[in-house]
């Protein structure tokens, strides 16, 4: 568990959707204060917590300290014109938007104290995620430091020195829970197709896969080595890593996925700063 740490006195979420809720929930376990926490956003009535969500910044509450982006990329230009009041020199504004550059934020956001961009997962909402930071350099100590100590709450962190690598990152840790959610569905799917029942399947898939993703972690052997420790020569898994290693099919698949996510974090850049 990480340290308890001094929240902000004032946190804004613009947009608490699925990632910036999970960051949220997140935060309000690890002992955020709820009166903390003010949430705009055009739909939804509560937020985390139950927090009430409010259409507008609510009159007489003092600006928040940090103000988390939390809407679609696509939605940044509409947004940015009423956010920009709320921004005062005093403001940190933390983006978790996929691709929008740190230079597009500071042109929108000019007043602000400083701008952090991080790219978590959904794994936030359990204390699980890893996430990336980025801000240029010489950026404020303290701030990076808030920044570290706030994420560190969600997972593990880690800053990046070029921010041209946050479009990789984001492949492997913001989007990576997708495919792996996809490949628990593809293994429960194939053991149906071998006649284990639905239910019973999707159990033990996940039951798996959560076994052995601890073990690797735990392990003194990198992954490699520890499929080759469970293959028994002539064996069952043989049988199985043979067409996953033919023509290196599972990494060659793999690394297309995220060529195709990291090129379209780089497009969405383009498209949205
Ligand atoms: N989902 C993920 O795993 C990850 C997402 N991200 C990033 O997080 C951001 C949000 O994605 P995600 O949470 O999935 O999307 P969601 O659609 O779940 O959330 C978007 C939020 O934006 C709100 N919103 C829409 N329009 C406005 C507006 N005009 N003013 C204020 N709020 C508005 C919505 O409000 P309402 O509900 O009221 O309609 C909703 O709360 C994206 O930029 C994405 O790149 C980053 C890492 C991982
Ligand atoms: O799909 C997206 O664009 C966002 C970024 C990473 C996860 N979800």
């Amino acid at each position: 568990m990480p340290d308890r740490i001094e929240f902000p006195k004032s946190i804004g979420f613009i947009g608490c959707g699925n990632m910036a809720g999970a960051m949220l929930s997140g935060w309000l376990d690890a002992g955020l204060p709820k009166d903390r926490v003010t949430i705009i956003s055009p739909n939804s009535k509560t937020g985390p917590g139950d927090i009430a969500v409010e259409r507008n910044w609510p009159e007489g509450r003092p600006l928040p300290e940090w103000l988390v982006l939390g809407v679609k990329p696509q939605k940044l230009a509409e947004v940015a014109d009423w956010v920009r009041p709320l921004v005062r020199p005093d403001t940190v504004v933390m983006s978790i938007l996929a691709g929008v550059t740190h230079g597009s934020l500071k042109a929108r956001f000019p007043e602000a104290k400083a701008i952090v961009r991080v790219m978590p997962n959904m794994a936030v909402s359990i204390g699980k995620s890893v996430s990336t930071g980025y801000m240029p350099q010489g950026s404020d100590a303290d701030i990076q430091a808030q920044t570290t100590a706030l994420m560190e709450q969600l997972g593990q962190f880690y800053w990046l020195d070029s921010e041209s690598d946050m479009h990789a990152a984001t492949a492997l840790a913001g989007s990576g829970p997708a495919f792996l959610f996809r490949f628990i569905d593809a293994l429960s799917k194939g053991a149906e197709a071998n006649g284990i029942a639905p239910e019973q399947a999707r159990q033990m898939a996940l039951a798996m896969v959560e076994g052995a993703a601890q073990l690797a972690a735990m392990s003194e052997f990198d992954p490699g080595t520890l499929a080759d420790k469970v293959a028994s020569p002539g064996g069952v898994t043989r049988a199985g890593l043979n067409v996953l290693d033919q023509d290196e099919a599972l990494a060659q698949l793999l690394t297309e996925t995220l060529r195709a996510a990291t090129e379209r974090d780089a497009e969405m850049a383009q498209e949205f700063s």
